[in-house]
């Protein structure tokens, strides 16, 4: 019997606004008064990040979407977090989520990496025993012991990514959505959270995988969907 997709994307539409980026007319604000009431109207300045995607993804697949910059493949992973919302369409999502998105924006930069530990992981669903019990992984995949009790300000983007990412694969997901972050830290860390990134496939869990490396994307995914311009030219 098959099961239901872990996700599902039906028509799905994005509409974003350069406003902030540039100066409007008088005309121009009028207009956008008028548009902004039709969901499906651009108003002046208002583009489709994203236009009429669909997309079911199979419990224990991994897909990766692939494309250039600005052709919309964060913005599918914000929508599938629950960060942003479709404009138009629908989207679910089943179980348990660990969103790879923004490195670090769970964290807290006053906090230490230890009180990070425990609030980013409740963030992610785990209980406080189940953190105590992972901490010293957690803390091990990191190799981060040395500035464990240093508060996270402190750290460098590849330290906030060794954190972030350790947390995230310690979290029992059902559904990773893991945004370029196999991209950032030394080639070292980077082959780890690549053996890992397999381990959870083997271990049935669905993964939704951005890459630049397009060899990367075929050694982790079973599929990729190509995007352009914030539409999918191509599936294989
Ligand atoms: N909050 C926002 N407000 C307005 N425009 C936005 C916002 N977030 C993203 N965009 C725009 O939406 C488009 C798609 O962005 P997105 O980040 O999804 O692309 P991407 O494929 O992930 O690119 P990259 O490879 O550079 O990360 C881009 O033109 C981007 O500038």
């Amino acid at each position: 019997m098959l099961s239901d997709p872990m996700l599902t994307m039906d028509g799905v539409w994005k509409k974003y606004s350069r406003d902030a980026i540039f100066h409007r007319s008088l005309r121009e604000d009028l207009l956008n008064v008028f548009t902004r009431r039709f969901d499906n109207v651009l108003g002046v300045n208002d583009f489709w990040a994203l236009s009429d995607i669909s997309l079911s993804v199979a419990p224990g697949e991994s897909v990766g979407l692939y494309g250039h910059n600005g052709a919309g493949k964060s913005t599918i992973l914000k929508l599938l977090s629950g960060v942003t919302h479709p404009t138009l369409g629908s989207l679910n999502v089943r179980g348990r989520i660990a969103p790879l998105i923004e490195i670090g924006a769970g964290f807290h930069p006053d906090l230490t990496a230890k009180e990070n530990i425990y609030m980013n992981g409740a963030i992610l669903g785990m209980k406080i025993p189940e953190i105590k019990a992972k901490f010293d992984s957690i803390v091990d995949f990191s190799e981060l012991s040395s500035f464990i009790q240093v508060p996270v300000k402190k750290y460098s983007s590849g330290m906030y990514l060794r954190l972030a990412f350790s947390i995230a694969i310690h979290s029992e997901a059902d559904v990773y959505l893991i945004d370029e972050i196999i991209s950032v830290g030394d080639t070292e860390f980077q082959d780890k959270c690549i053996d890992k990134i397999i381990e959870l496939r083997f271990k049935g869990k669905t993964l939704i995988v951005i890459s630049h490396s397009h060899d990367l994307m075929r050694r982790v995914t079973d599929r990729i969907i190509y995007l352009e311009k914030g539409e999918v030219v191509a599936r294989d």
